[in-house]
């Protein structure tokens, strides 16, 4: 399978500056995840991949084959030979699971027995086997969506690419559909370009993510690096749940607003800085001489959500949220210690 190259790619639409110089580089059989707000450009970069939309400017290359440079090349959608499938690409409901499988074959001029054969190759590849016959109003949302992967793959694609498959699809079964497509990618090994804006599916599937911002790559990494060491304030926002706190930062350690002990961060550039922690890497102590930067806290209010509490507690001027196991009464104190591991730095 070709890796991808995206080479200074840019974009408008009118005024609308979509994408700024974007360099990409997906590499063979990965799977590679566009992640980020709505509107910051991903499904404009994945249909550029496809060809559905024209760059302004930049390079896009499967391995060795340049398929677009601005002004000079610009190889048709039908002659890229991706697999796409889009949320809104609804499978033909007028054609039998079978014919709509087969209708790529069929433009490509495939014979009929050659066709057959794929057909029922890929429909038991997407666990469809028996359902040839059916009509889509006869399938569930997940099952139609299963067709339509079914439909991109039966011509094998160099790149696969797919813009929030799961999104008409309701929590559990999207939770089964990722898991199911995770395993049938790694087992036929192409390279897949995946769009969402959800980090959950972001950080489940993926080898390696980028996090974009209005066009721009914010962070590339794989999931626990996006998600451990995000690059800046915007990504650990973006991903994950976090507690974003002022303070300056002397030394190592970094003084929060209203707290009298400054905390242990390890390096951080002397000056204003923010410092960020998840909840979950909060830990809460029965004691308060158990470690460094523990800290004496009020419980503001306390949730119990099944399998953790959620607690917001005073620290200083501000309000931290804490995930927990350890129950704890709301109004009472709490002892928290903030591990300098757990804390990231920006400035
Ligand atoms: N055909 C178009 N004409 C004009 N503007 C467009 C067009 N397609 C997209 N845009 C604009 O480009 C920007 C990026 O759109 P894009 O669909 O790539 O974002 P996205 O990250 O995929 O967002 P979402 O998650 O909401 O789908 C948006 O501001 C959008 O309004």
């Amino acid at each position: 399978m070709p890796d991808l190259t995206l080479t200074s790619l840019a974009k408008r639409f009118g005024e609308n500056t979509v994408l700024e110089n974007l360099d990409l580089h997906v590499r063979d059989g990965e799977f590679f995840t566009l992640l980020g707000p709505s509107g910051c450009g991903k499904s404009t970069t994945l249909t550029s991949i496809a060809g559905l939309h024209t760059p302004d400017r930049g390079t896009i290359a499967f391995g060795d084959r340049v398929v677009f440079d601005a002004g000079r090349v610009d190889v048709a959608p039908e002659r890229r030979n991706c697999g796409v499938v889009f949320q809104s690409y609804a499978v033909w409901p007028h054609l039998s699971v079978h014919d709509n499988v087969a209708y790529p074959l069929k433009l490509r001029r495939v014979g009929r027995s050659a066709r057959a054969a794929r057909v029922r190759e890929v429909l038991d590849l997407v666990e469809l086997g028996p359902y040839g016959k059916r009509y889509p109003h006869e399938l569930s949302g997940g099952q139609q969506q299963r067709v339509a992967l079914a439909r991109a793959l039966a011509h094998p694609p160099d790149l696969l690419l797919l813009d929030e498959p799961f999104s008409n699809l309701d929590a559990k079964l999207r939770e089964r559909a990722r898991d199911w497509l995770r395993r049938l990618q790694r087992r036929i090994g192409v390279t897949t370009v995946f769009v969402t804006h959800d980090q959950d599916e972001a950080l489940s599937m993926s080898d390696r993510i980028v996090v974009l911002d209005a066009g721009r790559v914010r962070q590339i990494g794989t999931p626990e690096e996006i998600y451990h060491a995000p690059a800046d304030e915007f990504v650990a926002d973006f991903v994950g749940t976090v507690n974003v706190l002022p303070g300056r930062a002397a030394g190592g350690t970094v003084r929060l607003d209203g707290v009298g002990t400054p905390l242990v961060v390890g390096s951080a550039p002397d000056g204003d800085v923010r410092l960020a922690i998840r909840p979950e890497r909060i830990l809460v102590r029965s004691t308060d001489d158990e470690g460094p930067n523990t800290v004496r806290v009020k419980v503001r209010s306390r949730a119990f959500l099944g399998d953790h509490y959620r607690y917001v507690v005073g620290l200083g001027d501000h309000n931290l949220v804490v995930r927990s196991l350890a129950p704890v009464d709301q109004d009472s104190e709490m002892i928290v210690e903030l591990p300098p591991d757990a804390i990231r730095v920006f400035s």
